[in-house]
């Protein structure tokens, strides 16, 4: 898979910048995870820093991110608000992730050039129990594999549709719009930018707003729930329930925005600009994405490391001095992909992601015999996958004809014998060389074809 490269991240749209505040000037945990450059900005600006502190010293709080539905997996970008919560979460505080069943039937326009496509209800269906999955693993594997965690905090997934369920259109937006100013939600940057833009914008999308700031108050009225984190395209409706609420509560309540991942091109990295890295594995694998963070350049590995792991940061700084001192071992990248890939696919996955590189870079026999046909075949992924009979007195030659991958006569009798022709990565150049279990076939009943450089071709013998 062609992994797109992660670049510096774009400055925040100025728009807002006179109305919050670098969060690295807070103390205690806010100021920890600044220097971790993990939360960007505070909201409101002037009083917030403080207070938040305030706040969060004062005992348990409780913390929200949304996430909606417009896919069945979450990506590497959704993982670094996940992580947000996670870092609350071990300071001992009580977090809660929504998923947006019914906001995800809106969608939001934050960040966006065009409107998203309309979902059936039965794929929104499938998107959020996908979504519940990814969470629920990550939660867990930070829970179980990442030591440190001060104990006592609570995890919640909860859908938003179950607080719009009840209600009637009419009745809410007669009881909740009220509250809300044509003014004010114009000036939002997502409502500006669309505003402007040749599609303009639906009714649908300018009173998401409404729905993302009402889950903020009902979640503030039934869990005290103060705090929502959120990626910087977030921030226009964090701020509309900070209003919300402020108004109908007089309560203060806080946000907090995290940096958006970008690729080269500074776009987002997500659904929408297709380039996203999945959290799934039938999506991304462990391998993939264990890939993925081993070739992030030099420059950024260090801000990865702190914004993906929970490693230490003096730990981090000792990684990155050996890597000053061994560049070509690229320590420092290993270890990033080795974490998130613990994080995302648990032990497990860390260990399928580390076979899958041994066979393929370091053409390991033995790692390749260790391997699963769904290891295979996520390594190998456009390679075709073919369950073959295995007769007795099965030739290279019949191997290769069975599978298509050469042609038949003398042209494809040439190719093997010129040495085009690997198995289990030893080339093979005698056509007429029977087949050998332990050898040509592996222990797991597999074998590995390659044709030429590049066409591999996945064998999976049958009545061995
Ligand atoms: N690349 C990214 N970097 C940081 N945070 C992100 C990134 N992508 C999404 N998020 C954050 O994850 C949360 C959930 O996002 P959501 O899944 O609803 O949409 P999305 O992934 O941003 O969608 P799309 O990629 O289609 O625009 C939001 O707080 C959003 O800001
Ligand atoms: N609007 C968020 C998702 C979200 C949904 C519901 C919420 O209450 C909060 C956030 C996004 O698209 O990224």
């Amino acid at each position: 898979m062609a992994a797109p490269m992660i670049h510096a991240l774009r400055p925040v749209p100025c728009l807002f910048r006179p109305l919050y505040r670098r969060i690295s000037h807070s103390a205690g945990f806010l100021e920890a995870a600044g220097r971790r450059g993990l939360f960007k900005d505070v909201f409101p600006a002037e009083s917030g820093p403080s207070q938040l502190s305030e706040l969060l010293r004062s005992g348990p709080q409780t913390v929200y991110c949304g996430f909606d539905p417009t896919a069945d997996s979450l990506h590497i970008g959704n993982l670094l608000t996940v992580l947000g919560l996670v870092h609350f979460h071990r300071a001992g505080h009580n977090i809660i992730a929504v998923i947006g069943g019914a906001t995800g039937l809106l969608g939001d326009p934050s960040g966006r050039m065009n409107e998203r496509e309309a979902l059936s209800q039965e794929k929104i269906t499938e998107n959020i129990r996908g979504i519940r999955r990814c969470l629920e693993r990550l939660f867990s594997n930070c829970e179980t594999l990442v030591p440190g965690a001060r104990p006592g905090g609570t995890v919640r997934v909860l859908n938003n549709e179950q607080w719009y369920r009840q209600r009637g259109a009419a009745e809410f937006l007669g009881s909740v719009g009220r509250h809300f100013r044509m003014g004010t939600m114009m000036s939002r940057h997502s409502v500006q930018s669309r505003l402007s833009s040749p599609e303009g914008m639906s009714l649908a999308e300018f009173v998401y707003q409404v729905f993302q700031s009402y889950d903020f108050y009902q979640l503030n009225q039934t869990h005290d729930c103060r705090i929502q984190l959120g990626g910087t395209d977030q921030l226009g409706n964090i701020m509309s329930g900070h209003d919300f609420i402020h108004r109908i509560t007089g309560e203060e309540v806080f946000g907090i925005t995290l940096p958006l991942i970008t690729n080269s091109a500074g776009d987002k990295l997500g659904k929408s600009a297709g380039n996203a890295i999945w959290l799934s594995r039938d999506k991304t694998s462990p391998f993939e994405l264990y890939q993925f963070f081993v070739r992030q350049p030099d420059g950024i590995v260090e801000r990865f490391l702190k914004l993906f792991t929970f490693i230490p940061l003096p730990e981090i700084e000792q990684v990155m001095e050996q890597h000053g001192k061994e560049p070509e071992k690229r320590l420092p990248h290993k270890r990033l992909a080795a974490e998130v890939t613990k994080i995302v696919h648990g032990k497990e996955g860390l260990e399928s992601a580390k076979r899958c590189t041994q066979a393929l870079y370091n053409s390991s026999l033995e790692a390749l015999e260790k391997m699963s046909d769904q290891e295979l075949q996520e390594l190998f992924r456009e390679a075709p996958f073919a369950e073959v009979l295995l007769e007795p007195g099965t030739r290279v030659m019949d191997l290769c004809l069975k599978v298509s991958a050469i042609p038949e006569g003398a042209r494809g009798y040439e190719m093997i014998s010129s040495g085009g022709v690997s198995i289990n990565h030893k080339k093979v150049t005698n056509p007429d060389e029977v087949l050998l279990l332990g050898h040509h076939i592996l222990h797991n009943g597999l074998s590995l074809l390659r044709v030429g450089k590049k066409n591999f071709y996945i064998v999976k013998w049958l009545h061995l």
